[in-house]
């Protein structure tokens, strides 16, 4: 049976001003994420995913604002809250973790103390023992040496132990989602799959749900229960992450995966091999087309798409917004190259 869902965006829409007055960059945008789940946002730069993260935490910028829908925490609205109150949620109830760890992180306070700062002002625990917990919590994300770096400023750290700080500082008040927002792109491979392994550890542990945002379809793969693809500030494809992989339906979730690069023995051979990528860009939110705005770019498009499909639940449970979404993948398998298709 579906568990109830933790966080549940409903309807959202986000705008921002502009020379041409408000103008929606998330559009009637909805997504539930489970106790417990990872729930992955994917899609090209400018889609909406960050704004979207922004929205649930109460941290939009100036400028930008709520014009419609709701955002349930244990069904509770969290989208109209004022400043106390949401920073009573952040770091208690729902936690976020960014690419750039700098940025978040104080230069001028060592890691212990931004820690230990966090505990006592959410946990209420005396300055001993938050000190003690900061020291658990530094050894559980595994920070190398944890007794000397905890004295240690952030810009003495490498970024994957920065990384690791933040995972420590998201943990600290065990929220019950965390939002990662590109946490491992700036970090070289290896890095990236220690705190993969980390995260997955620390969702097992703790049944903490997971909002991961990534352009990485590799990383999807590895993180995700489900998958929601967004396009122009919409939610074009929604499903588990075995049948996106299995049988993506909407063409733009299918340009994205033929513009992923996979190296195989045949396209290492062939030198010829190039990537397929989805022609043209992302509209900008300011001069979207009428109807489906991945219309102009869609190798499937018809004069139906100038109306805006809805995202509509198949028979299969998925859900889709598009007029002509692929019905078997398998028989195009994903338009891959002959050649690879023939080293696979
Ligand atoms: N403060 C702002 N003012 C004006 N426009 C904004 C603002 N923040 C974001 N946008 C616009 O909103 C759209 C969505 O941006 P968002 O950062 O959410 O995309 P994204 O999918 O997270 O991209 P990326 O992967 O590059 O972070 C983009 O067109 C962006 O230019």
């Amino acid at each position: 049976m579906k568990k109830a869902p933790l966080l549940s965006v409903e309807n959202l829409t986000v705008s921002v001003r502009s020379s041409a007055g408000w103008t929606p960059i998330v559009r009637d945008l909805s997504i539930e994420v489970a106790p417990g789940e990872t729930l992955c946002l994917v899609g090209e730069s400018g889609c909406g995913k960050s704004v979207t993260a922004l929205a649930v935490m109460g941290l939009l910028p100036r400028g930008a604002r709520i014009d419609a829908g709701r955002i349930l925490l244990d069904g509770r609205d969290i989208a109209n809250l004022d400043e106390p109150a949401l920073r009573d949620l952040r770091g208690r109830d729902i936690a976020m973790i960014f690419q750039e760890p700098m940025t978040s992180l104080n230069p001028v306070l060592t890691i212990g103390e931004q820690v230990g700062e966090a505990l006592i002002r959410h946990e209420g625990l005396s300055g001993r023992a938050a000190r003690q917990r900061t020291f658990d919590l530094f050894e559980r994300v595994r920070l190398p040496d944890a007794a000397r770096r905890i004295s240690a400023y952030p810009h003495q750290l490498s970024g994957g132990m920065r990384q690791r700080v933040m995972i420590a500082m998201a943990l600290a008040c065990k929220p019950k989602l965390l939002i990662a927002d590109e946490p491992t792109t700036a970090l070289d491979v290896t890095i990236q799959a220690q705190i993969l392994a980390l995260m997955a550890e620390i969702r097992a542990e703790l049944g903490t749900a997971i909002i991961f945002i990534t352009h990485d379809l590799g990383v999807v793969a590895e993180v995700a229960d489900r998958v929601a693809v967004l396009y122009a500030g919409k939610v074009v494809e929604e499903t588990d992450v075995f049948s996106l992989f299995d049988n993506a339906r909407h063409p733009y979730t299918r340009g994205l995966m033929r513009s992923t690069p996979r190296l195989t023995a045949g396209q290492a051979r062939d030198a010829s091999f190039r990537l397929t990528e989805i022609r043209g860009t992302v509209p900008p939110p300011t001069d979207l087309p009428e109807g489906c705005a991945f219309q102009p770019r869609c190798e499937r498009a018809s004069d139906r798409c100038g109306l805006d499909p809805i995202l509509a639940a198949g028979l299969d449970g998925r859900h889709v917004a598009c007029w002509h979404p692929q019905e078997n993948a398998h028989d195009d398998t994903l338009g891959l190259a002959s050649s690879e298709r023939a080293a696979s």
